[in-house]
């Protein structure tokens, strides 16, 4: 992935149009041969759409790590260089044979780079917000990231918690079910995640192109996709010790 500086947000916007009801379209009557032909077929999922899809947390917590791994399935470990403005990959994620088009923004997390992304969140579809389960701060700041995004994003953005650097469990500063609770307090999808040996990685993007997708095909009465249940029957915890 590119590190770049950018300052211009960029738009995606939803063309999916719902079929219109037609008074004679056969709702509520008897159901014939002729006006069962008539019902509009659900709507198609329109594959040019781009989800916005932003990176935000602390400096450090390995924002950039994340994405490495889901575009490159590598980690690539050594010093640490923190990312500068704000870095662009696109990826396509296919959700049940469909192909979903997530524009990932890799936020620097660093505070004096805080006023150029926040020009970022308000066009924003979805939010992957991370702590470092070994930092204590980062953790904690999530209250404020959180804040922040609720003042600069729109309210149907979808939010998902993630603690990161799973592997490092002999450093490990925040229990799991100090995340759940958390997550569970602000209603938001979690899992643990490491951007080192990809646990939970794919499955945070593939959950909100999932997501997204759903939400630009839902129908008014058609039941929501489930995402936290979703998550919940896949996510990898890993073995041993209540400590993970
Ligand atoms: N062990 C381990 N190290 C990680 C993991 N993710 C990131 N790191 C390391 O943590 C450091 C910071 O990672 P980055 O991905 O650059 O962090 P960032 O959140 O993008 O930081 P900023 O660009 O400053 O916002 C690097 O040294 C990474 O190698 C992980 O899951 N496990």
């Amino acid at each position: 992935m590119e590190r770049m500086e950018s300052m211009e947000p960029i738009s995606a916007c939803y063309t999916t149009s719902y079929p219109e009801i037609q008074p004679d379209s056969g709702y509520g009557s008897r159901e014939t041969p002729e006006n069962q032909a008539k019902t509009p077929p659900a709507p198609a999922y329109n594959e040019e759409l781009e989800h916005k899809t932003i990176l935000v947390g602390d400096s450090g917590v390995g924002k950039t790590s994340l994405l490495v791994q889901f575009d490159q399935g590598k980690f690539i470990s050594g010093s640490f260089s923190a990312t500068v403005g704000i870095g662009l990959t696109n990826k396509v994620v296919t959700v049940d044979d469909t192909k979903v088009k997530l524009q990932i923004w890799d936020t620097a997390g660093q505070e004096r780079f805080r006023s150029v992304t926040h020009a970022y969140y308000r066009d924003a579809h979805a939010l992957l917000l991370l702590y470092d389960i070994t930092s204590k701060s980062s953790f904690d700041n999530i209250r404020a990231w959180l804040t922040e995004i609720h003042e600069y994003a729109q309210s149907d953005v979808v939010i998902m918690l993630l603690g990161n650097k799973a592997d490092m469990s002999s450093e490990r500063a925040i229990r799991r079910d100090e995340g759940e609770r958390l997550a569970r307090e602000y209603s938001v999808p979690f899992m643990e995640t490491s951007a080192k040996t990809g646990v939970n990685v794919e499955l945070a993007f593939t959950a909100i192109a999932k997501e997204l997708k759903q939400r630009a095909i839902q129908q008014p009465n058609e039941a929501k996709f489930q995402i936290h249940q979703y998550i919940e029957a896949r996510k990898e915890k890993s073995g041993c010790c209540s400590y993970f």
